[in-house]
């Protein structure tokens, strides 16, 4: 049986991204993008992103995590440092991020180096967490095989007596990764798949080469 998706057609025009209009910095128009896609309330998580890392098979894998923090120097995602993203990453830490944001017909790539943010940082971010989403870092041997639903929930019941009344600590195999971008590609849909795409190549700490790209 073949499953037809051909009408499912949807035409980009609601925003354009012209060299005359856009910041020298990316950092800048990633930002504004963010923000403005934050003003339209219908939108979810819009701190998803795509990851994607080269594995120790050499194939490359993505996944969505969350973006939990950005400033001018990189984007901070939190994971199990043992998972499969993690080993990859120990291994060769050149990824990309993906963005999309359907709403505003927009979506930006990155290319980067993954870095461990400091034991502090990380410190800081898991002690912010809900409590079952820090027994959930200790229950989970994230990417491992497991033998059932069951098991999981045993490791939590059990955890959670534990640190009945107590502080959780974050496991050293949990943390963040900061990647820090040498290119980025902003993407803004148009009509007749005439999009605009921007690209920023890093030339040195400060500047930025900018390029259009064909569609
Ligand atoms: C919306 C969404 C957000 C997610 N956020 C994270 C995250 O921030 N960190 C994380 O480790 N996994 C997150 N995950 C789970 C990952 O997609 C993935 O299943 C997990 O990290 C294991 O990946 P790996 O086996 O390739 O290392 C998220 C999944 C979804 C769908
Ligand atoms: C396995 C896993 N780890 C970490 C996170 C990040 O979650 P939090 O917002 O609790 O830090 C998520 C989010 O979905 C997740 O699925």
């Amino acid at each position: 049986m073949k499953n037809r998706l051909h009408d499912y057609r949807k035409l980009y025009e609601k925003h354009q991204l012209l060299e005359e209009e856009i910041p020298t910095d990316p950092f800048e128009l990633f930002h504004y993008w963010i923000k403005e896609t934050e003003t339209n309330k219908e939108v979810e998580e819009i701190n998803t992103m795509t990851v994607s890392t080269v594995g120790l098979d050499g194939f490359p894998r993505s996944r969505v995590v969350l973006l939990k923090e950005y400033d001018r120097e990189g984007f901070v995602f939190y994971t199990n440092y043992l998972s499969e993203k993690g080993k990859s990453i120990e291994n060769n830490p050149k990824v990309s991020l993906t963005f999309f944001w359907p709403a505003s017909e927009r979506q930006v790539l990155i290319k980067g180096i993954a870095r461990k943010v400091s034991d502090a940082e990380s410190d800081e971010y898991f002690q912010s967490r809900p409590r079952g989403s820090q027994l959930g870092a200790w229950a989970s041997n994230q990417s491992s095989v497991i033998p059932s639903r069951e098991f999981l929930q045993k490791k939590l019941d059990l955890l959670e007596k534990e640190y009945e009344n107590k502080p959780i600590p974050r496991p050293s195999h949990w943390g963040g990764y900061k990647v820090i971008p040498s290119e980025f590609e902003f993407w803004q849909g148009r009509p007749n798949r005439l999009h605009d795409r921007i690209s920023y190549s890093r030339e040195n700490e400060l500047e930025w080469k900018i390029d259009r790209l064909a569609p």
